[in-house]
């Protein structure tokens, strides 16, 4: 059995935990039962020993399947994941994603979405890199009475999004603690305006409409003066045709969108001026994630 699932940009910008989309990057895994438990890992993680020995999938899918199954059998997980990890690109999800899914599908239950959602919910407890991790696409979404409760969207191929990701990591448990316990009136309301226009902008396709909507006041620029580089990418990337350029989930990746025809040259621009910085140009995920029996 092989799983598979994408990578996710969250907030957006003013979107603070409610605003996500997924990118054609991915996560997979092949899972088969095996005399003997064994662990296989290519891509982002390998060179890191506590994945094989201590991993959060491991841990996620033994507990579901014990909980599903009430039996003890061991398996072979081979893992390639292109999702690197502390990057602000939803790694943690796509585990807990995945591990869900696999421990359900491996036994052949039936999983809907909207379930999987509500039980990643307790291991993420806010939804933006869940729900476009498992349903793809540009997400709103808000967690009521325990359930998350979105809308989505998918997102045209006229687009593509464009990544600058540093060499350095950032954990989202530190990254949330550098923001402010409290927030100023004009600031929310400045925030509640912007993420509502971007939640219109990409609903109805209003692409000119992304430069504007995608400013925020709550959130960037207490976790980017932390790596402060990064002011300079997301500028260098808004002057060279990039339609939003915002930090991605908890960083540190600056994440872009840009019409197909301009994304070269804005990956040709980013490239130059951060050679120190792995950026690429890729698709985005209208899937979600993905099992093959
Ligand atoms: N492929 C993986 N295999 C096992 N564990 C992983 C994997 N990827 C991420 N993790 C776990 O998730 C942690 C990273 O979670 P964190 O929330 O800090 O980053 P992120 O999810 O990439 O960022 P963000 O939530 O801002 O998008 C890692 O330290 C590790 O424990
Ligand atoms: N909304 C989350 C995304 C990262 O998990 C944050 O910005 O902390």
């Amino acid at each position: 059995m092989r799983v598979s699932v994408p990578a996710t940009s969250a907030n957006l910008g003013p979107g603070f935990d409610t605003l996500g989309l997924a990118i054609a990057m991915k996560n997979q895994v092949v899972i088969k039962p095996s005399k003997f438990h064994s662990v296989s890992l290519r891509g982002e993680g390998s060179n890191n020993p506590a994945l094989k020995d201590n991993n959060m999938f491991i841990s996620i899918f033994n507990d579901f399947y014990h909980n599903l199954t009430h039996k003890k059998r061991n398996f072979r997980f081979e893992f390639q994941n292109e999702v690197p990890l502390s990057r602000g690109l939803g790694s943690s999800s796509a585990v807990i994603v995945s591990a869900i899914a696999s421990a359900y599908a491996i036994e052949g239950i039936k999983l809907e979405k909207q379930k999987l959602l509500n039980l990643a919910l307790a291991y993420e407890n806010h939804p933006d890199n869940i729900t476009p991790a498992v349903m793809g696409g540009f997400n709103v979404a808000t967690v009521q009475d325990n359930e998350v409760r979105f809308l989505n969207k998918s997102i045209p191929k006229v687009l593509k999004a464009v990544v600058v990701i540093p060499n350095r990591p950032i954990s989202t448990q530190l990254s949330r603690k550098a923001l402010p316990y409290k927030y100023s009136k004009e600031d929310v309301i400045y925030n509640i305006s912007h993420s509502s226009l971007l939640t219109a902008a990409f609903m109805s396709e209003n692409w000119d409409m992304l430069k504007c909507a995608s400013q925020d006041m709550i959130h960037q620029k207490y976790r980017m003066k932390h790596m402060p580089e990064l002011f300079d990418v997301q500028k260098t990337a808004l002057s060279n045709g990039s339609l939003m350029s915002t930090l991605s989930g908890s960083g540190s990746t600056l994440f872009s969108v840009a019409y197909v025809d301009d994304s070269r040259k804005l990956e040709k621009a980013l490239k130059q001026k951060f050679p120190h910085f792995k950026v690429f140009t890729c698709d985005f995920d209208n899937v979600g994630v993905r099992i093959d029996l």
